[in-house]
């Protein structure tokens, strides 16, 4: 029997990945959407995992691919119908992660009423950094994120400005569906979001605490 994988490599337990969008106003706001009344939701497969040094896929369907910044909270344990007073002790660590999005395709799924899934769900569209155990993070709503692409400064947010805090959005999908240890859930993304070109260096962080490079490359079938 095969040794279980240590939590520090959750992006290869293979389990899910839950995507929370419109969750900072000022993107809600460069996007021309409505502020949320709860959170929204989406998922990615575990096939999304790209880890720090792997490239993020350029789907051959898409002409526009986005980065979008967000932090991601790993999970330490089940989590099914939590209270918002008890989410955080469900919470294993942090990551930094990019949601990355196929805007074109995106788009288009808006103009006709379909799910996103063809916009971020495919192959390597969820770069992740190195787990960052919780004891490292006193307030996860004290973070600054930040992405440079080919050395250029194109995101930054502050986790203090989510709408929907870390403990809402547990207690929340915990009462959809159940969360199981090792599932991985994205928080959103502030504004900034962009467009990056295949050979593009994207590098990203969480200040003071982990940064990870991605290269973008072309999806090959
Ligand atoms: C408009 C979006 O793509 C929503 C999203 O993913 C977000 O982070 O916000
Ligand atoms: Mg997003």
């Amino acid at each position: 029997m095969a040794a279980p994988q240590p939590l520090s490599r959750f992006w290869e337990w293979g389990k899910n990945i839950v995507c929370v969008g419109r969750n900072y106003a000022d993107h809600a706001r460069e996007m021309r959407s409505a502020l949320p009344r709860e959170p929204l939701l989406f998922l990615k497969p575990s096939s999304a995992y790209a880890p720090d040094g792997a490239p993020a896929l350029l789907p051959a369907y898409s002409r526009e691919l986005h980065h979008e910044l967000e932090l991601g909270v790993v999970l330490g344990r089940r989590a099914r119908a939590v209270p918002e007073a008890a989410a955080m002790d469900c919470v294993a660590g942090y990551a930094l992660c990019l949601d990355m999005t196929a805007r074109d395709v995106q788009a288009e799924c808006k103009r006709q009423g379909l799910p996103w899934t063809l916009a971020k769900a495919f192959t390597a569209s969820c770069p992740v950094s190195a787990f960052v155990p919780r004891d490292r993070v006193p307030d996860p709503h004290r973070l600054k994120l930040w992405l440079r692409v080919n050395g250029e400064l194109r995101q930054e947010g502050d986790t203090s400005a989510m709408i929907f805090s870390i403990p809402y959005i547990i207690s929340y999908i915990s009462g959809i569906m159940t969360l199981e240890e090792g599932d991985l859930i994205l928080t959103g993304t502030p504004k900034g979001v962009g467009p990056v070109q295949e050979n593009d260096e994207m590098e990203a962080g969480i200040k003071g605490l982990v940064s990870m490079r991605c290269r973008v490359e072309r999806a090959r079938l």
